[in-house]
């Protein structure tokens, strides 16, 4: 993400924004799987789809017995996700993944091993995943690691929050979280595997963007379900409304369960059908995800040279 690029400012929240919006499960449902099967990928380009892919990724580990060598390996793999001889098959620069994410302790390793690449860190806060901790001890973590060094701050929200209907705490705690990131961005995740309605996703997209959010994003990766193609185009709509009332530009990230290059494929599918070219760069587009480089190198492999190498060749942590 180039940091200048101009951040979502937020509005006073308007509940009429959402309130009356119904969600048709059905209809988004058949539009999704009209997304997923759509040839609109053609064979000859979808190198450069996996190419752009890899540009977008949020490189990620969330374990908890992450180390400072694993996050090291993981930068090593962000710096170069491809291996010369693949650039030199696809004929292109080198290229790096859009971001590393992690948690709090494990910033300062990661800013280490990113110096001087341009690759942004990104850090987990606000008691990640479950976000259930006093809020002055959230801001606190997002001030602790925006002063580490990370440049984009992935937020968690309180669920219940959303179920309860109770918009403006979510409005005032998601405001907070935005003013406590500084010029860090920061990226709402709505943990939409407990929000138990795409009406509710929906909603909790709009509050989440007039509070300030730079990026809205779906799952922490620890929810019973993750990032869904269902739940994404409702999100992406909830952004599409919010460009359309506001002028405002607001990013979107899916992530959790994300492994597959043809996942890869299909979301990014979904943004420029349903957002625009703009929609597939850094700067308004990430995927999150542990797994997927390796099964993008894998098939990017097999473009070049014909063959697939052994899975653990590709192995990223
Ligand atoms: O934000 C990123 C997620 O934690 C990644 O989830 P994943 O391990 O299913 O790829």
């Amino acid at each position: 993400m180039s940091h200048d690029f101009p951040r979502n400012p937020g509005q006073p929240l308007d509940t009429s924004a959402f309130e009356r919006q119904q969600i048709n499960l059905r209809a988004t449902e058949r539009r999704a799987a009209q997304i997923a099967t759509r040839r609109s990928v053609k064979k000859n380009y979808q190198a450069a789809w996996l190419v752009n892919a890899i540009k977008v990724i949020d490189l990620t580990t969330l374990a908890g017995d992450d180390t400072a060598a694993r996050v090291r390996r993981l930068c090593a793999k962000a710096r170069q996700p491809l291996a010369p001889h693949i650039l030199q098959g696809l004929g292109i620069a080198p290229v790096t993944t859009g971001a590393v994410c992690v948690y709090p302790t494990m910033v300062p390793h990661a800013v280490d091993a990113l110096a001087g690449t341009g690759i942004p860190v990104a850090s987990v806060a606000t008691g990640f995943p479950a976000g259930l901790m006093p809020l002055p001890l959230r801001l606190e973590e997002i001030r602790w690691a925006v002063a580490q060094g990370a440049a984009e701050i992935d937020i968690v929200i309180t669920r219940e929050h959303v179920l309860g209907g109770n918009w403006q705490a979510l409005y005032d705690e998601v405001a907070a979280m935005r003013a406590a990131c500084g010029n860090a961005h920061l990226k709402a995740i709505l943990a939409t595997g407990d929000l138990q309605t795409l009406s509710n996703v929906y909603a909790a997209s709009m509050v989440a963007m007039q509070a300030g959010a730079d990026f809205i994003k779906t799952s922490t990766g620890k929810e019973g379900v993750n990032a869904t193609l269902p739940v994404s185009l409702t999100m992406v709509r909830a952004l599409r409304d919010y460009r359309d009332a506001t002028g405002q530009m607001v990013g979107f990230k899916p992530a959790g369960g994300l492994k597959t290059a043809k996942d890869a494929i299909v979301w990014q599918s979904l943004m420029k059908e349903e957002m625009g070219a703009p929609w597939l760069a850094p700067d308004l587009f990430r995927i999150g995800a542990s797994s997927l480089l390796g099964d993008i190198e894998r098939q990017l492999e097999h473009h070049v040279t014909g063959r697939y190498a052994a899975a653990h060749r590709h192995a990223v942590a």
